[in-house]
């Protein structure tokens, strides 16, 4: 029920507004960008795309103080703030977060070099967010194909989808807690995965030492962190995935060809991707009446 011009009588400008915030908040921090997306992802994948994860709680017991959740960049959150104060000027209490969020998403991937796309909107924001409620939701870092397939498909999306999503982490950072395992305790017959490539095994010693500063994060694409681009899947194939999620889609004879394929051309990822994103922003969606178009993106109205 959504669609790509839902508030053109209402609010014709928002998009461009939405894009300015974006504009000017990227200016000030690259992480605007990566935080931005995977906080869009995030939503989406607990209650659906309403905006779930943005509301705060005086308990810290909402969706954003979820253990899996607390990775999430504080610029993500700002973003969509201040994107919806400025919408808020203009078209009072008509636009919701969740759509707000969803341009956002769609405006960092265009910014850092990712394939201009149209976003569906007019998604109602939830009133439900409960850190209880995560758990379980969101995919794992060592997870294998059967598992990320399993939890995508459970939202319609299909491996190929999951696999153009996983392209996001051509941008944005990890901790290093996230795939210590893989460089000091992968098994009894090797400390290392030997999926890794060694150069790269090297490169993530050197930046993650053991009892490393827990704040630490490192580029997740080692070549260009910066690009919204295919490098990714160029990376899977020379053994510089970083999650075993990651590698894992190189590693599994079920999903290697589409690496393969997306690591080649660029065209048929940012084709894929861009199909995955649009369909990712149609996951439990509230729409009519449901839900309700909040005020303030980090509180429900009443
Ligand atoms: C396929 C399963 C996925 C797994 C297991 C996974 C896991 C992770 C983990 C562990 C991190 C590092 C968090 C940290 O240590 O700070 C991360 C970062 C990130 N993820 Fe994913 N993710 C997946 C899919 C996605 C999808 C579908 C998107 C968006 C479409 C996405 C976007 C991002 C971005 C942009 C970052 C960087 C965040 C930042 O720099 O602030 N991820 N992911
Ligand atoms: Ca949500
Ligand atoms: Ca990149």
């Amino acid at each position: 029920q959504l669609v790509e011009n839902f508030y053109g009588s209402t609010c014709p400008n928002v998009e461009a507004i939405v894009r300015q915030v974006v504009a000017t908040k990227l200016s000030q921090t690259f992480v605007t960008v990566p935080a931005t997306l995977r906080l869009f992802f995030h939503d989406c994948f607990v209650e659906g795309c309403d905006a779930s994860v943005l509301i705060a709680s005086p308990n810290n017991d909402a969706e954003k103080d979820a253990p899996d959740n607390l990775s999430l960049a504080g610029d993500g959150f700002d973003t969509v703030i201040k994107a919806k104060q400025a919408v808020e000027a203009q078209c009072p209490g008509v636009v919701s977060c969740a759509d707000i969020l969803t341009i956002a998403a769609r405006d960092v991937v265009v910014l850092a070099g990712g394939f201009p796309f149209v976003v569906e909107l007019g998604r109602r924001d939830g009133l439900v967010s409960q850190a209880s409620r995560v758990a379980g939701n969101l995919p794992e870092p060592n997870f294998d194909l059967n598992s990320l397939n399993a939890m995508f498909a459970k939202h319609n999306l299909s491996q190929l989808d999951m696999i153009a999503l996983s392209g996001a982490h051509t941008i944005g950072f990890s901790h290093c807690n996230r795939f210590a395992n893989r460089i000091y305790s992968f098994s009894s017959s090797s400390p290392v995965d030997p999926t890794l490539d060694s150069n790269y095994t090297q490169q993530l010693l050197l930046s993650c030492p053991q009892n490393v500063d827990p704040s630490i994060a490192i580029n997740m694409d080692p070549v260009t962190p910066q690009t919204f681009d295919n490098t990714y899947f160029q990376n899977l194939v020379r053994g510089k995935g970083l999650f075993t999620s990651d590698q894992v889609l190189f590693t599994d004879p079920d999903s290697q060809p589409t690496v393969n394929d997306f690591a080649r051309n660029p065209s048929v990822f940012n084709g894929a991707f861009v199909t995955a994103m649009r369909k990712l922003g149609r996951v439990d969606v509230k729409t009519g009446n449901q839900g309700e178009i909040r005020l303030d993106c980090t509180r429900f109205n009443s």
